[in-house]
Formats: structure tokens, C-alpha cells, sequence
């Protein structure tokens, strides 16, 4: 469910029309409902309050300081993956208490960024990490609180490109050998174990591959206390999906309940969620208008002002998203495929879509709150577009488009 609905057959962000969303702020731009990042942010932490827990919010789907202020009030802590994105949680107004770091290569300069802000855990992905990050935080006179992500090796079922739990990826430290590096790090003079994390890939339509790496993940937190290693945290990463399609994922609330109905025996623990699309895809729309319609041996398309340097997910994945009209006609549909002006053949927001268009017409592309912006690029030297965050019957522009000079600033010509 979302906050974006038709009303008199125009589309409503919360209580603010699109089109007027798109007269007053240009398109293509991306339009965010404040509302549904709450809802979607609440659906998780309503569902855990029987177990201590933390929510992180990924800011890699979707990193808009607005975005991250919202949630931040509400008391979510974040997953990051990068030096740039701690500022943003910091600017944002997170608590640096609440973040903990993923992702399989920290600098060392990274490291100590984080560990002067105090973070609440690094994410550890190998032994040679393990070292630098306990060299780092020895150096600092500190001792960095760190877990263990392991790879159990389960197929997520998912795009072969956000898997991330199969021993074939590049991610996390394989499952038998986890206990031996816990042993490891527990001699290491920089490093205070605190917890064992998970993530198995996005986009994930079923619980079960998470309750199958959550059981082989509690069996390593017994074994490891046997050895007097005492995990406080289990992070079991994000990846719930969404529905764009057909999918019928769980809802957050069902998903969450099953995995803490898994912890009976481990009622000190506290669970750490690391959601990102969960929580922004449905929270986001991207809307584009129809440049030009045309006719290539008998096939329809539409050119709308969107590229794939603005929403990379159809491209990059063949994602499917939903792509609708803002003010819906009564005409009959016709099949168009929706593509943009980069010069790429790959560059389409969708193929073979239903709709009654003319030329000028608003299209909103769905499920854009995730993975859209946070991806988007300059390619064909193409300003990035507006963010605008509706709350209540408010539109805010909470980043201002480019212009054609942000594109080059910074840029020099070589001296004569
Ligand atoms: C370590 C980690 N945590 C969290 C996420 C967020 O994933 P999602 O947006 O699928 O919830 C990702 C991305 O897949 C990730 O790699
Ligand atoms: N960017 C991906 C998700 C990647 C998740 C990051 N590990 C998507 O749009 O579906």
C-alpha cells in the first residue's frame, strides 16, 4: 500500500496532484510520500517490539537527506556502505550510535571516519578487513565493535545480480569457516565482538531462504558461546522485496514475526534489520512526460524525458516497474514501448505497455522510491532531476534539479 491514488481520474501524491507537482517543479523529477516512509518504517519496528531491535535503514535505496531526516526522527539507525554516505546520515541529523557499516571494502581512512564517530558495528566481509580495521582502531586507542558477516551459502532465489548469499559472491566470510575467524578476532587487540550478520540478496519474495540462513546462522551463535564468544547482535540484512509485478512477498510485519518467533531461545539478543526497498520503493514515483510518440516498422513508441541515467533498474535488470498515467484518457490503449533520450538501444523505462497517450501526456513510473535516484547518473552529460517529498498536502523540493553547469564544475581544462 502507498499514498500514491487516483482521485477524480487524476494521480494524488498524498494530497497534492501530480500535475501540479510536475507544473510547478519541471519532470522528469522524483515525487516521495513522506507518509508511506513512515508506514513502511513503523511496519517493522510494530512488528519486532516483543525483541530488542534496531532497525537500519539502507541508505544505499534511497540516501535524500529529506529521506533520511524522516526516518532518523522516528529513531531508525542506518547500514552504509561508504564514507560518503555516514556524512549524509550525519547531516541528516542520524545517530551515529545507530549505524553499522557494511560492504567488502573499507579504507582504512573509512574506518577511522567511523570510528571517531563512533558507529554502532562494522560489518566484517574477511580476515584481511579484520586486521585493518583492528589495526585502525589501535592506532586511535580504541577497540572497534565489529561483526561477522558469513555467507551461508543459501540461494535467495532472486536476479542473479542481487544475490549475495551464494558462495560463488564476492560477499561475507563462508559459513564453516566462521568460527575459526571469530577465534581469530577475539585475539585481535582492536576489536570487541559484538554481533553476527547475514544479507542473502534484495528483492527476496519468500521468507524461507531467510529463516534457512537465520537457523544455520543461530547454530554458529551457540557453538561460539560454547567457546565463550558472546554474539549480542543478529543482523540478518535487508532484501525483502516488493511487489512490482505479480510478486506476492510477505509483508514486512509477517516476515518480521517469523524470524522472531525463530529467537525463543535467544531472548537477549537484539535483532538488526538492515531493510532499504522495503521501506522506500513503494514510497516513490518517478514522473516523466511523453516528448514524442513514434512509429518504427509498426511498433509504438513512446519518448518521454526520463532515461535510463535516471531510473537504471530497467536497464541494468530488466526490472519491471509499473508505469501509469498521471491524467488517464479514455481512448483506446495502445502497446507502447516507454523509452528515454540517452543513446542507448538498452535505454527503456518499460516494453509493451498498455496506454492511451498523446504527446505532452505525465507518466508516473512506480516503486521509483528505491534504487532510483540513488543510481541515477550524468551519462550523455544529463542533469539529475528534482527530488520532491509530499507531507500531508505539502510538496517540498528536497533537492533541486541540476543545472547544466553543475555538470562541469569542477572539471579544468589543462593549462596552456
Ligand atoms: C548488506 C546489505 N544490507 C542491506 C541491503 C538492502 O537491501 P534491500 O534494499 O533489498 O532491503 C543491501 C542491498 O542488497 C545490502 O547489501
Ligand atoms: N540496486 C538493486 C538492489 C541492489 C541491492 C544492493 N546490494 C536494485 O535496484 O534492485
Amino acid at each position: 500500500m502507498d499514498h500514491f491514488n487516483y482521485r477524480d481520474n487524476q494521480l494524488f501524491a498524498e494530497g497534492v496532484s501530480v500535475q501540479d507537482i510536475a507544473t510547478q517543479f519541471g519532470t522528469p523529477c522524483y515525487v516521495y510520500s513522506r507518509a508511506t516512509l513512515e508506514r513502511h518504517y513503523h511496519a517493522f519496528t510494530d512488528a519486532a517490539a516483543g525483541q530488542h531491535h534496531l532497525v537500519c535503514y539502507a541508505v544505499k535505496a534511497n540516501s535524500n537527506l529529506a529521506v533520511l531526516n524522516v526516518l532518523a526522527r522516528l529513531g531508525s539507525g542506518f547500514d552504509i556502505v561508504s564514507q560518503g554516505e555516514l556524512a549524509r546520515v550525519v547531516a541528516a541529523g542520524g545517530d551515529p550510535r545507530k549505524v553499522v557499516f557494511s560492504g567488502v571494502a573499507k579504507t582504512a581512512h573509512e574506518i577511522r571516519y567511523a570510528l571517531e564517530l563512533g558507529i554502532k558495528c562494522f560489518n566484517v566481509e574477511s580476515e584481511a578487513e579484520l586486521e585493518r580495521i583492528s589495526d585502525v582502531a589501535t592506532e586511535l586507542g580504541q577497540t572497534a565493535p565489529i561483526s561477522i558477516r558469513v555467507n551461508p551459502d543459501i540461494d535467495a532465489k532472486t536476479h542473479p545480480y542481487i544475490s549475495t548469499g551464494l558462495k560463488e559472491n564476492k560477499f561475507g566470510i563462508e559459513i564453516h569457516r566462521a568460527v575459526s575467524v571469530y577465534q581469530h578476532a577475539a585475539t585481535l587487540p582492536g576489536i570487541s565482538i559484538e554481533g553476527i550478520d547475514f544479507h542473502i540478496g534484495s528483492q527476496l519474495t519468500e521468507v524461507e531462504p531467510f529463516l534457512a540462513a537465520l537457523d544455520k546462522v543461530l547454530a554458529i551463535i551457540k557453538q561460539l558461546k560454547t567457546l565463550n564468544i558472546h554474539i549480542k547482535h543478529l543482523d540478518v540484512g535487508g532484501g525483502l522485496g516488493v511487489a512490482y509485478l505479480a510478486e506476492e512477498p510477505p509483508h514486512p510485519s509477517s516476515y518480521v514475526s517469523q524470524l522472531v518467533e525463530r529467537l525463543s531461545e535467544f531472548s537477549d539478543l537484539e535483532l538488526v534489520f538492515e531493510p532499504g526497498r522495503a521501506i522506500a520503493a513503494n514510497a516513490g514515483i518517478l514522473i516523466t512526460q511523453v516528448e514524442f510518440l513514434k512509429q518504427n516498422q509498426g511498433k509504438n513508441f513512446a519518448i518521454v524525458d526520463a532515461g535510463m541515467n535516471d531510473l537504471l533498474r530497467p536497464s541494468l535488470y530488466q526490472a519491471w516497474q509499473n508505469i501509469i498515467a498521471v491524467s488517464p484518457r479514455s481512448g483506446t490503449p495502445s502497446s507502447y514501448d516507454i523509452v528515454g533520450p540517452v543513446c542507448e538501444t538498452g535505454d527503456f523505462l518499460g516494453k509493451d505497455r498498455e496506454l492511451s497517450l498523446q504527446q505532452g501526456d505525465l507518466l508516473a513510473v512506480r516503486s521509483a522510491g528505491a534504487y532510483g535516484f540513488s543510481m541515477s547518473s550524468n551519462y550523455n552529460s544529463r542533469p539529475r532531476v528534482a527530488e520532491i517529498m509530499v507531507d500531508g498536502a505539502t510538496a517540498h523540493e528536497i533537492r533541486k534539479r541540476e543545472t547544466i553547469a553543475d555538470l562541469y564544475q569542477g572539471e579544468n581544462k589543462l593549462p596552456n
